[in-house]
């Protein structure tokens, strides 16, 4: 997405030094500032995204000045865009009181921390399943004379440029931080380390640019398993203040720490020049300065970037200087990309999940084998006491059939006895009625005898057939049950 640089003026409070001077600028609406010639009774407007004047209640001044314009790029960072707010201005008009403030009066780096970190809580104690994880790193870096040092880390570092062509500061420590308390103190160990001097017009002059970033990483996870990760990076930079030889009066030591400030502030507004008057690709000559080399995305790549001009109210030239920075700054575009990708599609999970269903319908179709087992089971235990019952009656009407049998042999083996015994005692006599009904008698005993034992044999046969059947059961049922 093309963005334009947005451009904010913010008019410095006249100091007691000044309260007898002309007003060179008066702010005139919330998007624009007049800028008046002590010398000419005429006056320029200029427009620009936002314009901020200043009022005796620096408080809520520094409060409504963070809420207007700083919030949005905190917004836009845990959106997943890149974001940048440098603070730009000569020496003395207000950059540190805008990016760090006082203890009292907080500028927008604390304020975005702080907010930053209410963010996070409430995320984090919200009821909502489906929150970003947390990573949060800053750094904290100044160019000085056109060298890199570590604030935090206390090394000298160097800006490399990477094979997409992004550059970045070699060696640079980033810290972890988990509550708000953490990065406040890295921000004011790194404040208390900066190169400060005096200047004409600011006894407490930052003579180094300080780059104070903040690293978002924001993980989550979606209820279709997919994993999103949002990576951002917020550049708050304090540059260090323009100024003209001749205005600041420096000598020596402060002439080289002018001259390199200025080098690296010209670097910076032929690189926005460049950028705003293109509108094809260029060489564009960042490496001119450790500056531009380092800004090299935030001013002409995939970053939000705000400028905040700071504007004195008394000093018409370097007042007309910024307004004129701030005005081309305002036509460069970047192209701001949202840093965010799917780490997991979910196509992994839905693979899990696909192969968990495969085994729980096998382990579905095995419970419903048990139960047509089961069922058979109950069949077979059915038929075996059925079965059980009648060979256990058949047994006992074989039992009774046998004794019967016993008793009808034994009968019949005592007649047989008794008949052999008349047959001798009437042998020779002429009783041949007696014979032949005897002879009946025998016949109808012989007969009585073999039906009953061809009835026992039935039964036998019966029993036979009844217990084969059983055992050819029985196993069948004991071999499925496994
Ligand atoms: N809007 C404001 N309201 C009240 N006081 C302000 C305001 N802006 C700046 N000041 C005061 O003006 C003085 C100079 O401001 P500051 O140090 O922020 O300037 P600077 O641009 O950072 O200067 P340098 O480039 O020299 O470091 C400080 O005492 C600061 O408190």
């Amino acid at each position: 997405m093309s963005d334009s640089i947005k451009v904010a003026v913010r008019l410095r409070k006249p100091s007691n030094l000044e309260s007898d001077s002309f007003l060179v600028a008066h702010v005139q609406s919330d998007t624009s500032i007049d800028i008046q010639s002590n010398k000419k009774d005429e006056h320029k407007r200029f427009v620009f995204d936002h314009c901020a004047t200043y009022s005796d209640d620096v408080e809520t001044d520094q409060e409504q000045f963070y809420s207007l314009l700083a919030r949005e790029y905190l917004l836009h960072a845990l959106d997943g865009y890149n974001t940048c707010i440098f603070a730009y201005g000569q020496t003395g008009s207000g950059k540190s009181h805008t990016m760090s403030g006082t203890t009292l009066n907080p500028g927008i780096v604390p304020r975005m921390c702080q907010e930053l970190f209410e963010v996070r809580n409430l995320y984090e104690l919200s009821d909502d399943q489906v929150h970003p994880q947390f990573s949060i790193k800053c750094s904290y870096f100044e160019i000085y004379n056109e060298s890199v040092r570590d604030l935090l880390g206390g090394c000298r570092c160097k800006v490399r440029e990477r094979a997409d062509k992004t550059t970045f500061v070699e060696g640079l420590k980033e810290f972890d931080v988990f509550e708000v308390d953490q990065i406040l103190a890295y921000l004011n160990q790194g404040n208390s380390r900066r190169v400060v001097g005096a200047t004409h017009v600011n006894e407490q002059s930052s003579r180094s640019h300080a780059i104070f970033t903040i690293q978002i990483e924001q993980r989550e996870t979606t209820p279709l398993g997919h994993i999103l990760e949002r990576k951002s990076s917020i550049k708050l930079i304090d540059l260090a203040g323009s100024e003209r030889a001749n205005a600041s009066k420096t000598t020596g030591e402060h002439l080289k720490e002018g001259s390199n400030i200025n080098r690296s502030l010209s670097t910076l507004g032929r690189v926005i020049s460049m950028l705003a008057k293109s509108k094809r690709p260029i060489l564009i000559p960042y490496r001119d300065a450790a500056l531009t080399w380092v800004l090299k995305e935030s001013l002409g790549g995939n970053s939000k970037t705000c400028m905040i001009a700071c504007v004195s109210p008394c000093d018409y030239e370097e007042t007309m200087s910024t307004i004129r920075y701030a005005t081309l700054a305002r036509s460069v575009r970047t192209s701001a990309r949202l840093n965010s990708h799917e780490l997991s599609d979910g196509r992994e999970q839905v693979q899990v999940l696909r192969s968990q269903l495969e085994e729980l319908q096998k382990a579905l179709s095995q419970v419903e084998n048990h139960r047509a087992i089961g069922d058979k089971m109950e069949k077979i235990n059915l038929t075996n006491q059925f079965l059980e019952l009648r060979i256990e009656r058949e047994q006992s009407l074989a039992a009774k059939y046998y004794d019967q049998w016993i008793e009808a042999a034994d009968s019949r083996d005592k007649l047989m006895q008794l008949m052999g015994g008349i047959v001798t005692s009437v042998q020779g006599a002429q009783v041949a009625g007696t014979r032949e009904k005897m002879q009946l008698l025998k016949g109808r005993f012989i007969e009585f005898g073999s039906k009953i034992e061809a009835n026992c044999s039935d039964i036998q046969s019966t029993v036979k057939v009844l217990n084969s059947n059983q055992s050819a059961l029985l196993p069948k049922a004991t071999d499925e049950s496994h």
